[in-house]
């Protein structure tokens, strides 16, 4: 990935960061890049995942869902981290095969989904690094009985993903099914250019080499200045903004095929980076439908907000019909791809002159290549940010008063987070 941040710079909007400051701030980025290295070589926690291009294996990850390579629907039962990435690579890229993320427990909507796939020849990715999400295993229980009652043998249709222990490697060791391993020190927000993210990849045909050399040379790119390292300018521009006032990152592919990687950045960057009171609220976005939704508040609201477009040269266009009404005969020149990336460049020049900060990040295509780099350039941007903000980026504590709080409502039992549900402070207003 190639990033342009320009439009961040204080000649160009408020807030901004001159480029003094940016060369001042280049000091700490050496710095942080010889402990992340250090990370890497040591293979500690969270660092660990920047060395997945040359952990992962493709011929291991093939092997495991070859047993099920002839689906025509793939069903993936995770979440967070253990969903977002593979839904990212998958829904960026075209396949024959059908493919349903379950990453909620929403009764309607998992219903829906699974009444609307001829589950004969179907495949359950389910995964989980922990193994005890509750959503997952929940989820996965109503996949199993829905096999069942359709009369599919669930044990050949299922891959498990996991850690070495817990329920579901203990399902799978009971029944013998074909499972991969979720890599030690990797968070699964961290983990979409492993196992985690790329059985679902396979299963639908795409290129697992192809993916992992494109996060390999974007590997190859880290180095001890933001200004020779795309990752590492995008998370040193996007701290030093939100150290100057931008809290908000709004994330807007110009790409429906790249509307989900807003959703997998948001988990990488709120959950590693949302600590002591720090951290930056990624919001999704999208071109060019958000021009008719949500740039008035990003061109004329708070001066709160850093705008992240996300770019990629798209390789089919489509011609717009020639018409004889007037008011349009504008279009009737023009293609589909040249009405995007026109309303691109407009939407990005109307923030700068309107002096309101922006990033462009620029992939060459939406395919497995550009996929990789973009996805391990923009972890190790939030690695690098983490250093710079002082904050643990590989650990998520926050997450579990939540948890504790559902198990006490569901089985009762010492939790005092549930206690806490039933003292809720009310003022309702009723119709
Ligand atoms: O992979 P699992 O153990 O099922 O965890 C799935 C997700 O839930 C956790 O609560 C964390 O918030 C995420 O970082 C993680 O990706």
């Amino acid at each position: 990935m190639n990033v342009d941040i320009g439009n961040a710079l204080a000649s160009v909007a408020s807030p901004g960061v001159s480029r003094a400051s940016l060369e001042r701030l280049d000091e700490q980025v050496a710095a942080a890049h010889e402990r992340i290295e250090r990370g890497m070589a040591n293979a500690d926690h969270g660092y660990e995942a920047l060395n997945l291009p040359e952990r992962t294996d493709p011929d291991e990850i093939r092997a495991a869902v070859e047993p099920v390579a002839d689906a025509d629907a793939l069903i993936t039962v995770g979440i967070g981290g253990s969903s977002l990435g593979a839904a990212t690579i998958v829904n960026a890229l075209e396949s024959d095969t059908e493919t349903v993320f379950l990453d909620n427990v929403d009764p309607e909507w998992v219903s829906r989904r699974l009444d609307g796939i001829a589950l004969e020849n179907a495949a359950i990715n389910v995964v989980s690094r922990s193994g005890t999400t509750a959503e997952t295993l929940a989820n996965f229980l109503v996949v199993r009985a829905a096999f069942e009652d359709a009369g599919v043998d669930w044990t050949e249709r299922t891959i498990v993903t996991t850690g070495e222990s817990g329920p579901l490697r203990n399902l799978a060791d009971r029944h013998d099914l074909p499972s991969l391993k979720v890599p030690d020190g990797v968070p699964g927000r961290f983990s979409a250019l492993s196992a985690v993210g790329m059985v679902a990849a396979a299963v639908c045909g795409h290129d697992l080499e192809a993916l992992l050399a494109g996060a390999a040379a974007e590997r190859e790119s880290l180095s001890g200045s933001l200004f020779e390292c795309p990752a590492y300018a995008y998370g040193a521009t996007t701290y030093a903004l939100d150290g100057r006032g931008a809290g908000i990152n709004a994330v807007m592919p110009y790409a429906e095929s790249l509307e989900t990687s807003a959703e997998w950045f948001a988990q990488l960057w709120a959950e590693s980076l949302g600590k002591d009171d720090l951290g930056q609220t990624p919001v999704r976005a999208l071109g060019v439908t958000d021009q008719h939704s949500q740039l008035q508040l990003y061109r004329a609201g708070p001066r709160d907000k850093l705008v992240t477009f996300v770019t990629a040269d798209a390789d089919a266009d489509r011609s717009i019909p020639a018409t004889d009404v007037e008011e349009l005969a504008y279009l009737g020149d023009a293609t589909l791809g040249d009405l995007l990336e026109a309303e691109f460049e407009a939407t990005e020049a109307s923030l700068a002159a309107a002096g309101r900060p922006n990033v462009r990040v620029e992939l060459e295509a939406v395919d497995e290549y550009e996929l990789g780099g973009f996805l391990y350039g923009m972890e190790a941007a939030c690695v690098l940010a983490g250093e710079l903000y002082g904050v643990n980026t590989f650990e998520q504590p926050a997450v579990e008063w939540a948890k504790k709080a559902t198990r006490g409502l569901l089985v009762g039992g010492e939790f005092e987070e549930a206690e806490a549900v039933a003292e809720k402070t009310e003022l309702r207003v009723e119709r």
